[in-house]
């Protein structure tokens, strides 16, 4: 293992998609491929072979490993035997499986193979794969049905390589456009832009600050921009700790959020410096689903992590997905609605629940995984002002009662700083101020750093002191601060010492 001196020059590079990439891609072109054999006339009695084109494309696409184009390989051989009219369609658990390897082989050793500067791999493995795989199968179908050899070399095989052609000019014509489509939606990287990903197995990344998530000179550039969203950013956050990130809009607060899930830079393409711990173990070196038994979080669009019919079959999939023992699901749901205070609504369809309460049920899915540190990316936007102050009631709960770490993204501060030990002010990518809840809020108001988004009350205690009251030591963080901070100050009705 590598020691690595100063983690701050340690770079990592990843493609757009996240690491299951390949399944979306190959699967969504398996469907198409299934459509099109279907429904597609043949010229003179030959039609493309639909499938190999289109797992040729995939592999293209996002470069899978061996054993993952083996898997597409078998994939698509499943479902060509079921959907197959022929009278021996097995050969396609050897033949396509062969195939795909070979041009994951292509993909990975063959993109010398160029005309006037392009490459024609795709044409290549169109050809190829369909010769190669269509003789195999032909052979196995030969073997089965003891088809003479004349048929098997004067008919099949030239059948074979005139199919082998039509995939030649089928596979790239519709390589380039499938490319563009999944560039557009984000799945993969446009090829200009392309980059090699990174791979920090071989290094020794142990962090040198306590916590159960902790920054280390962490800078984030998302794939086509030039500034980082996340700028030398250096934290620790501690077991317990109810933190509160906020900061103008494009500061890097959700990029922040994403770096202590995973998602970045698993996820999203771009390059990261720095590194980001969760446990312990560097985020470089560790999976999503592996994070994600550490960290749970909840987006803004909370109701896109919503998939299931009724409350408990919401979270028994969590639960499954999980892995969890099916032994252990009841008692594991029953948990998670009593910490959400939803228990009452277990057999209620989601579509009948109110805005609070399917966000109450997202929490409880992500808290079926047992992370200990919850994040929370702007909860309350579509709160009015009573469900905000009961969701960060339960947020507290959680904190103190069940004892997970919290981590709130959010602009309008009032509901939540009550609970909250620590307050971030993020500008430009940067961590402007980070201490405690007093500590951030005066930074913001004398500096005028997103001063807007400071409490009123806050904000009103801060004018007093300016005009020479003294207020107490205690923030005014809600109004019945204030007022008690008031009557102290002046505990006979009389005047405020000035
Ligand atoms: N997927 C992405 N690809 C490229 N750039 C992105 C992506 N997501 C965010 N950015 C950019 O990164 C910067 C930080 O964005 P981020 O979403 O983290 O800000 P934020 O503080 O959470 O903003 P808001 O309060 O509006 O949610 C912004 O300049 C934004 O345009």
């Amino acid at each position: 293992m590598e020691r690595i001196a100063d983690i701050s020059i340690l770079e990592f590079h990843h493609r757009q998609g996240g690491q299951y990439r390949w399944i979306t891609v190959s699967t969504l072109l398996l469907a198409i491929a299934t459509i099109l054999r279907l429904v597609s006339p043949s010229v003179a009695g030959f039609t493309p072979n639909w499938a190999i084109a289109m797992y040729c494309i995939a592999i293209h696409l996002t470069k899978p490993t061996y054993k993952q184009s083996f898997g597409i390989g078998m994939v698509y051989a499943f479902v060509g035997v079921l959907t197959s009219k022929a009278a021996f369609p097995y050969g396609d658990f050897i033949s396509e499986p062969v195939a795909a390897l070979l041009c994951c082989f292509a993909v990975k050793h063959l993109d010398i193979i160029k005309w006037k500067g392009h490459t024609v791999l795709p044409a290549f493995t169109g050809l190829i794969c369909t010769i190669i795989s269509g003789t195999i199968f032909l052979t196995t179908f030969k073997l089965a049905l003891n088809i003479p050899d004349s048929v098997f070399f004067n008919v099949m095989l030239p059948a074979v390589c005139i199919i082998g052609l039509i995939n030649g000019v089928t596979t790239p014509v519709l390589y380039y456009p499938a490319e563009k489509l999944f560039a557009m939606r984000g799945i993969i990287d446009v090829k200009s832009e392309e980059m090699e990903v990174s791979d920090h197995s071989r290094f020794k990344l142990n962090p040198s600050r306590e916590g159960l998530i902790s920054m280390e000179h962490l800078s984030y550039t998302y794939n086509k921009k030039s500034k980082p969203a996340l700028d030398n950013i250096s934290l620790s956050i501690h077991q317990g700790d109810f933190l509160v990130i906020t900061g103008e809009s494009g500061s890097g607060k959700s990029a922040l959020c994403m770096a202590m899930s995973g998602a970045i830079p698993h996820y999203f393409g771009g390059v990261m410096k720095g590194m980001a711990f969760v446990d312990n173990k560097a985020t470089t070196q560790i999976s999503i689903a592996e994070l994600a038994c550490h960290v749970g979080m909840m987006l803004d669009d909370y109701d896109s992590q919503l998939v299931a019919m009724t409350v408990e079959e919401e979270i028994a999939f969590s639960l499954q997905n999980q892995g969890i023992d099916p032994n252990k699901i009841e008692e594991a749901i029953e948990h998670a609605l009593t910490k959400v205070k939803l228990t009452e609504y277990r057999k209620r369809e989601i579509s009948k629940l109110s805005g609070g309460q399917r966000q109450r049920l997202v929490i409880a899915g992500v808290l079926a995984a047992n992370p200990d540190i919850l994040v929370f990316d702007q909860p309350t936007s579509a709160l009015d002002p009573e469900g905000t102050r009961d969701f960060y009631q339960l947020l507290h709960d959680l904190n103190v009662k069940y004892k997970h770490t919290i981590i709130v993204v959010e602009h309008t501060l009032e509901a939540v700083l009550p609970y909250a030990n620590r307050l971030i002010l993020i500008q430009k990518g940067r961590i402007a101020c980070d201490g405690d809840v007093a500590t951030t809020l005066r930074f913001m108001y004398e500096n005028n750093i997103y001063a807007t988004a400071v409490p009123q009350v806050f904000a009103c205690q801060m004018t007093l002191e300016k005009a020479g009251c003294n207020m107490g030591d205690i923030a005014w963080l809600d109004l019945d601060i204030a007022i008690n901070s008031l009557k102290q100050c002046c505990p006979n009705g009389g005047r405020v010492a000035c």
